[in-house]
């Protein structure tokens, strides 16, 4: 199949997508057409190939076949869709021996951002108490807490979400569903990766189930 031709009102296009990690074809001709503005929620067991799908999006993972588009931008050119994309993974990808603060602010400076937000986005997530802790020292719920707030202060245009209820309470599942409402309404597409159908569809009504690296329309 070939290269879609660039079209600048969707954020993904994505053509016969294969991808072989190992022995293993972990995705297989995926197709994708997902218009700026239209959450996707992508749903799937374990295993079945939702991280490596959004990695394949932040350009981290070069498919072995198939073509793809992000915002325009050809998937293999992935300087252009670094500068685009954000990719929030499940384990937060955070700096174990950098405070809560500085992994913050590393994030902004590398992004070229004012770091000036760094104390307001920490009080969004309730974490100003912890500002100056190592964030091997925090829980898993206070790192996801924290990747969110470095999504919601970067809000690239396009935002990949890696399970972001995961590891949350209560209190923490509706912060998430606010800070990712906030990316929303400013203009970031959002695909999240959950296995919470209902919460993600408040802010994703579409969703696409992958099953044996295969993407499909609509639930198990
Ligand atoms: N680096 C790797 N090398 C080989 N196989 C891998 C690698 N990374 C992932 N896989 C395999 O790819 C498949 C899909 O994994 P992936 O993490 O994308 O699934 P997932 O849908 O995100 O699962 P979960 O819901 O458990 O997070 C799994 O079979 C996994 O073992």
């Amino acid at each position: 199949m070939s290269d879609p031709a660039p079209q600048l009102e969707y954020a993904v296009q994505l053509r016969d997508v294969w991808l072989r990690l190992g022995r293993d074809a972990v995705l297989r001709g995926v197709n994708l057409d997902l218009p700026k503005g239209e959450h996707l929620t992508l749903l799937g067991a374990n295993g079945a190939g939702k991280t490596t799908l959004l990695r394949v999006l932040a350009s981290a993972l070069r498919p072995t076949r198939g073509e793809g588009r992000i915002l325009g931008y050809d998937l293999r050119d992935s300087r252009a869709v670094r500068e685009l994309v954000h990719l929030m993974p499940v384990d937060g990808a955070l700096y174990p021996d950098l405070t809560c603060a500085e992994n913050l602010a590393f994030a902004l400076r590398m992004h070229g951002r004012s770091m000036t937000v760094t104390d307001a986005a920490l009080a969004r997530v309730g974490l100003s108490q912890a500002a100056d802790r190592r964030t091997r020292f925090i829980s898993a719920g206070m790192r996801k807490r924290l990747a969110l707030a470095r999504a919601w202060t970067l809000a690239q245009p396009l935002t990949l979400v890696d399970e972001p209820f995961a590891n949350l309470d209560a209190a923490g599942r509706r912060l998430a569903l606010e800070l990712l409402g906030d990316l929303a309404a400013g203009g970031s597409t959002l695909v999240i990766a959950a296995h919470e159908p209902e919460l993600a569809a408040q802010l994703a009504p579409r969703s696409l189930y992958l099953a044996g690296g295969v993407l499909l329309e609509g639930g198990p």
